[in-house]
């Protein structure tokens, strides 16, 4: 997640009043009408615009019955008052269930078009890792508030806006033929007034007040942002007493938010200040053009109220864009949000499609798909400062020197790494760079491990032993050199911190399965998940709990080492053929580290950890150890000294 401030980062800006601004609304809009749903989401449209066409009718019908209501009350015609009043009556009969049952509908199809359009995203966001290539990308501030808040408030402001142009049209085209029959001079003076008041509005605070608008979105998930950081770090931020700091931290994203919208409500005043003369001014003018002609007894009475109501409901339909703009401008805002989300995952989805063609394998698995004929030709295991290892390994060890990075080669920068899936682990010529590609951490790593064999990771601080694992995992693409792994389904990364999902403590043991999950149920009966916590010297948590279906933040509850404890279960639970362990036994004491890598070795044939003690080497057939000058190493384990 990140915090910014979009124009101020160089993320896409506020939007502008232009057409490409209506292609951006017509993109994010017309998905619901012409995806998997669109049979549902065009009938309910169709009853909405059904349901607004017929309330339109009926405002019609009512201008006659009210003109004829005003000649009977001027001309004291009792039985024409009484045959109005009933005429009104009945119209409500029918005005009253209708109206209801049009807000019922307009409100049912935001619903669906809502739960449509989050359920399409969060697939987006979720597929290929989208949600962790936007974050390291960070050109796209907040997605969770886009998705969230910004999908349900489009759609509510799309709904209602479609039911208001659509009532405002059937206005202009009903009141229009009433107005034409009575004074056509004002329906040409509505047309010229309002084609005027359109154009101050989009000209004068188009392009101030969507650009506010999208400041405030943004600043608004922010400031709610910052206080969802200090909820998921309250014991951290306790212990250090960091309240000050992080309450006047969250008071300048508050303090900016209340800018933009000091900023806003003044400019919303300017707004309503040239709404109200553009409207106050029209009061009298349907009046003083049709007054001559019911003094010379040319029209009756009740013909200047119709004027007046079919004037104002046609002045009100041609100035939607004045009268709504604040409305209209939030809208604006809302679609740039979406549409930008929308373009970064399509760009995604497109990028690892174009991975695919290419290499054979996404980035998030960017890969290759050359064949691995030349693995036992090239020097797999890269022996440097030490003798050649025996065992299975030692006949395919050729190098003898230290490898020292001394340039830093734009190619690997700039590159991609090439990935392959095979049995073991295999690095040929392997370069890593951080992903904004400003430092290469390492070059021409060498080695192989074959199944059955395993790994340890040392280095000091910082040198990239994580990052290694994240080149593995797919998560880190940049550099070159060749990376072959089993594939995905067959390998487990285990982090320094455990993620614990919500849910209960079932949940904990099976994720990244869920227990709905059908794959769970291999391992998902209740025996073997306390077999797996008894492993790992859990047994007693869940009578401590209250059953394996007990709910609890488990993040907040669990010890550190407890969390690390339970992810060694789950690593157990799954079983896979190669595991990554990034210091994943760093919060344990010596003793139950020691029980737990026994196990492990016991268990798993082949993983790779990354570790800073060296009593874990004695649990690893190799270890690969970076220098402070990104030199590397690779030794058995019974050749390491420690340094
Ligand atoms: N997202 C990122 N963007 C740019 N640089 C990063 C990113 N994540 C990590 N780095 C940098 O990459 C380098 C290697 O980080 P890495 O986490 O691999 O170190 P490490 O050897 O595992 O360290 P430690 O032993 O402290 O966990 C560090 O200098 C770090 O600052």
């Amino acid at each position: 997640m990140s915090i910014a401030a979009g124009d101020e980062t160089g993320q896409r800006g506020p939007p502008e009043p232009s057409f490409d601004l209506i292609r951006k609304l017509w993109r994010v809009g017309s998905m619901f009408f012409f995806g998997d749903r669109k049979a549902k989401a065009r009938f309910l449209l169709f009853i909405v615009l059904l349901l607004c066409a017929v309330c339109a009718g009926l405002f019609v019908v009512m201008s006659y019955v009210q003109r004829d209501f005003s000649t009977a009350l001027s001309g004291k015609d009792i039985p024409g008052f009484y045959r109005a009043i009933w005429k009104f009556v009945g119209i409500i009969v029918v005005a009253a269930p209708l109206y209801s049952f049009y807000q019922y509908m307009q409100n049912l199809l935001s619903l669906e078009w809502r739960a449509w359009l989050t359920e399409n995203l969060l697939s987006s966001y979720f597929s290929n890792r989208a949600y962790f290539d936007l974050k390291m990308d960070g050109q796209l501030d907040n997605p969770d508030q886009r998705i969230c808040e910004d999908v349900s408030s489009f759609v509510q402001n799309t709904v209602d806006i479609i039911a208001l142009f659509s009532s405002k049209l059937l206005n202009v085209i009903g009141f229009t033929g009433v107005l034409w029959s009575i004074a056509p001079e004002l329906v040409f003076f509505l047309i010229g007034y309002s084609t005027f008041g359109t154009l101050v509005t989009v000209k004068g605070f188009g392009s101030r007040l969507m650009s506010l608008k999208f400041k405030a979105l943004q600043r608004e998930a922010n400031f709610r942002y910052s206080l969802v950081r200090v909820r998921d770090n309250v014991e951290s931020i306790a212990f250090y007493g960091g309240e000050s700091h992080e309450a006047a931290t969250i008071k300048t994203f508050l303090a900016t938010m209340v800018a933009n919208i000091r900023e806003l409500i003044l400019w919303n005043r300017h707004l309503a200040l040239f709404n109200n003369v553009y409207e106050f001014s029209m009061i009298i003018v349907p009046s003083i053009i049709v007054a001559p002609r019911y003094f010379s007894g040319e029209v009756e009475f009740g013909v200047i109220s119709q004027t007046g109501f079919a004037f104002h409901r046609i002045l009100a339909a041609l100035s939607v864009i004045v009268l709504k703009f604040d409305s209209l401008s939030g809208l604006a805002a809302q679609t740039e949000r979406l549409e930008s989300l929308l373009s970064a995952l399509d760009n995604h989805t497109g990028d690892v499609r174009l991975m695919k063609r290419h290499f054979g394998r996404t980035s998030s698995a960017v890969g290759h798909s050359a064949a691995d004929n030349d693995r036992e030709e090239t020097p797999l295991l890269n022996m440097v400062s030490g003798p050649i290892p025996s065992g299975p390994s030692s006949d395919r060890t050729k190098n003898s020197e230290t490898y020292v990075v001394s340039v830093v080669p734009e190619a690997v920068s700039s590159g991609n790494i090439l990935r392959e899936v095979g049995p073991g682990l295999v690095l040929k010529d392997l370069s890593i760079a951080t992903p904004n590609s400003q430092t290469i951490l390492y070059e021409n790593l060498n080695l192989e491990l074959a199944p059955g064999e395993s790994l340890l990771v040392m280095g000091p601080s910082g040198c990239g032993k994580s990052s290694l694992l994240r080149a593995i995992a797919g998560l880190w693409t940049r550099g070159s050199g060749i990376l072959q792994s089993p594939s995905s389904s067959e390998t487990f990364f285990l982090p320094q911190k455990p993620y614990m999902p919500l849910g209960s403590l079932r949940d904990q043991l099976l994720f990244p399965k869920s227990s709905s999950n059908a794959n769970a149920a291999a391992f998902s009966n209740d025996g073997d998940l306390y077999k797996a916590l008894k492993e790992v010297s859990l047994e007693e948590l869940p009578e401590h709990v209250g059953g394996l279906g007990a709910v609890q933040d488990w993040s907040d509850t669990l010890s550190a080492g407890e969390q690390q404890r339970l992810a060694f279960a789950r690593l157990f639970l799954h079983s896979p053929k190669v595991a990554f362990l990034d210091e994943a036994s760093s919060a344990l004491d010596a003793g139950n580290e020691a029980r737990l890598y026994a196990l492990l070795s016991e268990k798993l044939e082949t993983y790779v950890s990354v570790g800073h003690r060296t009593s874990l080497v004695k649990f690893h057939t190799f270890v690969l150890e970076f220098k402070d000058d990104r030199s590397w190493k690779v030794c058995r384990r019974d050749e390491f000294v420690p340094a």
